[in-house]
């Protein structure tokens, strides 16, 4: 045993945690295990009581406060998604970890009520570095990461052209991931992009990596980028723990409804782009119109309104706030 993690809080005990069968898919060399005992947190909970969530993304704390006020169970803050809205840039490993914690703080923040969990994309760099990111992203309130086995400079898992580090490599930055969450309500997702590195071994390397890493201390496991339903039911059956499947319009995964994905063996099933492509094809198709027209009067239906916008983000409870403290500021100058 290389190492080993520090004991967890006793808590529940799930089915889906190890593969109690010996696995064709557990052909890498088994470098480290970890304590098996099993954890909790908010987002086990939640798969425990729903068998399956629906997560989409968000990258700032207004498509944060609109996932929660929109009644979905937990948040994902996509890499992708936030490269794009902070950078303007794609998903080609130029998003830098603080800048992926700090928006966590903010996202965080505006939708407390709901787990979020955050893009750590390859965690920055080696063991130490995924551990200054994890903490980073524990102390601004995420319920969890994704954490891939991409080499960096990374890319969008439905992009050409990824590489992936050693398996017994990615599995020991799992294991320091582990031990900087310690006991932390923190969800660790590894995930690996090994599946397009070839299109005839690609998905058993995957599928076998994806256990390797569960070994390693991970939480639940994501095989990036299945090509049909024959592959996402192989990853379904054939990987250990929980499971994370992708639903990215456009990408090399065929979509699927939530409960299509939890008969086929998924537990978190993430949108990570939806609210971005929707704001991007809203906002430019106003553009166009208003470069067209010179006015939006025809076109006040696809915007939210004064009024809307205001509720969303709760403008009444700022002017109740603001009366309380001038009556009170009313009160003071009255006894002075
Ligand atoms: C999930 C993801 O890591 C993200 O950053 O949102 C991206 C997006 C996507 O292509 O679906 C990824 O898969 O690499
Ligand atoms: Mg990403």
């Amino acid at each position: 045993m290389l190492l080993t993690s520090p004991s967890p809080s006793p808590s529940i005990r799930h089915p889906h945690r190890h593969c109690l069968q010996p696995s064709p898919h557990h052909r890498h060399r088994r470098v480290l295990t970890v304590s098996a005992a099993v954890r909790t947190t908010r987002i086990h909970r939640l798969i425990e009581e729903q068998g399956a969530v629906l997560m989409p993304g968000c990258y700032d704390a207004l498509t944060a406060s609109i996932v929660q006020r929109s009644g979905f169970p937990a948040a994902f803050i996509s890499g992708y998604a936030l490269s794009a809205s902070l950078l303007g840039k794609p998903d080609f490993g130029l998003l830098t970890p603080p800048e992926m914690a700090e928006t966590a703080r903010f996202v965080c923040a505006a939708a407390p009520l709901i787990p979020i969990i955050a893009d750590a994309d390859t965690g920055g760099g080696n063991a130490l570095n995924v551990q200054r990111t994890v903490q980073d992203l524990i102390a601004a309130g995420a319920a969890g990461c994704f954490l891939e086995d991409q080499a960096w400079p990374k890319k969008c898992g439905h992009m050409r052209g990824k590489q992936v580090i050693p398996a017994e490599e990615h599995a020991i930055k799992i294991a320091s991931a582990r031990d900087a969450i310690g006991n932390a309500d923190f969800f660790l997702v590894a995930r690996t992009d090994a599946r397009a590195t070839s299109s005839k071994t690609g998905l058993s390397d995957a599928i076998s990596r994806a256990n390797l890493y569960m070994e390693a201390g991970a939480d639940a496991c994501f095989v990036e980028a299945p090509r049909d339903d024959n592959e996402l039911k192989e990853i379904g059956t054939q990987t250990c723990g929980y499971r994370v499947c992708n639903m990215l319009e456009g990408g090399v995964t065929p979509l699927h409804t939530l409960e299509e994905l939890k008969a086929m063996g998924f537990h978190l099933i993430v949108h990570p782009l939806t609210t971005l492509y929707a704001s991007a094809h809203a906002t430019m198709d106003v553009l166009r119109e208003l470069k067209e027209k010179g006015t939006t009067r025809e076109c006040l239906h696809k915007l939210a309104t004064f009024e809307e916008f205001n509720q969303l983000i709760d403008l009444e409870s700022w002017f109740e706030r603001e009366a309380r403290y001038s009556k009170l500021k009313e009160k003071v100058e009255v006894r002075a």
